[in-house]
């Protein structure tokens, strides 16, 4: 099977209030970055299959004839919610990880190769060489896994011909249709669940669609009405493990439930109370008063999130530093370090901003005002992507 070059980028994302209670069934708001990844998938003749992936140092080819031998173990039909368990067993024991732990290559690798095998196992396997790179810090909480499952669904869906290459010669970037969206999306879960053990799907979701969405149990809400908000973020640096976190909550409210339970449908009270806020800042004049909202619920939900156990002393450094700039921060995404949110004020002055970022510098963070609610999963011609993000690009091309 000979498939064409194809070019793809999707979203990180910041998550505002109710990480963590998501995966519990509760509500999320989520917004996309102008952070992306990138992917090329390039057609090959050489009868492997290559990954590059620069972020992670990792490069591997196979023989198609290695990965033939996978084929027999694939299911009739892939369930949407769950994973091929004997699948995943077997390409485990094919990358050679006996434990359930697996490491950040590992869970890149078998991602990959869990949708590569599984979208074209049915028929010929391609030969081909997939290339990611990212503007997103791996493993902050910025939805880097799901950037990089949104991509590749994306792209090997286009190359399967389950999706059309929807890119028009005079378009440079070009997007698919719902159904089509819904299809990526439902991949590059399959993609999360490998490597977060039980994701929500909010960061799939907003890696797909983009903008501002409110997740509950699966379903995605697109929230067009919203204000533009100026958001600090920070990256304080310290390594964390999605997986790690998600399961460390888990722990904690099968061990309390009376008490975690609580917790939980706070955040969604939180995140409920920000949405009703954020849109009364679009249909009336905004005041201080709904900053001053919107300050006290990232307070609160900073504080439910300790509780949680997905703190850390470096959060606590971030949200103790902009408290003494008269700002309000709290951990986004997983935590257990990695990075944080800062909401500034239309009128917050550009002096206040400088010198917070350059107190957060001193305490070794990365930090940078950041513009949100950028497109979902694109198609790209190579112009376009040279032309958006010229370093991405040709990191994306180098020769590995
Ligand atoms: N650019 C990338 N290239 C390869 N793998 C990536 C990339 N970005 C993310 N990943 C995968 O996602 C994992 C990080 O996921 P996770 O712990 O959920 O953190 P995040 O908050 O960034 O989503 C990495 O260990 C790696 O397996
Ligand atoms: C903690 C959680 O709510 C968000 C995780 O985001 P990230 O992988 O840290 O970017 C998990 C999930 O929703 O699947
Ligand atoms: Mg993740």
């Amino acid at each position: 099977m000979q498939v064409e070059d194809i070019y793809v980028s999707a979203p990180g994302k910041a998550i505002l209030h109710g990480e963590h209670a998501v995966v519990h069934g509760k509500v999320a708001l989520a917004v996309s970055l102008n952070l992306r990844t990138y992917l090329r998938l390039k057609a090959t003749t050489t009868g492997k299959v290559c990954i590059n992936l620069p972020n992670i140092d990792t490069f591997i080819c196979w023989d198609l004839s290695e990965l033939k031998q996978l084929i027999p173990y694939l299911c009739e039909k892939s369930e949407e919610k769950r994973l091929d368990a004997e699948l995943v067993r077997r390409l485990r024991e094919f990358v050679g990880v006996a434990t359930e732990n697996l490491d950040t290559c590992n869970m890149a690798i078998l991602s990959f190769l869990y949708i590569y095998l599984s979208l074209f196992g049915s028929g010929e396997l391609p030969s081909l060489t997939v290339s990611v790179w990212s503007e997103l810090p791996t493993g902050a909480g910025l939805g880097s896994s799901a950037a990089y499952s949104v991509c590749l669904a994306a792209a090997m869906l286009c190359a399967s011909g389950a999706i059309p290459t929807p890119l028009k010669e005079w378009d440079h970037t070009a997007r698919w249709c719902q159904e089509d969206l819904e299809l990526i999306n439902s991949w590059a879960f399959r993609g999360e669940m490998i490597i977060h053990g039980n994701p929500s799907g909010v960061d799939n979701a907003v890696g797909t669609w983009g903008g501002m969405l409110r997740f509950l149990a699966g379903k995605i809400i697109p929230l067009s009405r919203v204000p533009l908000l100026r958001i600090l973020l920070t990256n304080t640096k310290v390594p964390r493990s999605t997986k790690v976190l998600v399961a460390r909550v888990k722990d904690k409210i099968n061990k309390f439930p009376l008490v975690m339970t609580p917790v939980l449908e706070s955040v969604d009270a939180i995140s409920c109370t920000c949405e009703k806020v954020l849109s009364e800042m679009t249909s009336e004049p905004v005041t201080e008063e709904h900053y001053n909202i919107l300050e006290e619920l990232i307070d609160i939900n900073q504080h439910h999130l300790n509780v949680m156990g997905v703190g850390h002393s470096a959060l606590d450094t971030l949200c103790r530093v902009t408290l003494a700039n008269g700002l309000h921060s709290k951990l986004t995404g997983a935590g257990g370090g990695g990075c944080g949110i800062t909401l500034l004020r239309p009128e917050t002055d550009s002096s206040i901003v400088q010198t917070t970022v350059q107190d957060l510098k001193d305490c070794g963070f990365d930090c940078w005002e950041t513009s949100i609610g950028g497109p979902g999963v694109q198609q790209h011609s190579v112009l376009a992507v040279k032309d958006e993000s010229p370093g991405g690009f040709e990191q994306l091309l180098r020769p590995t």
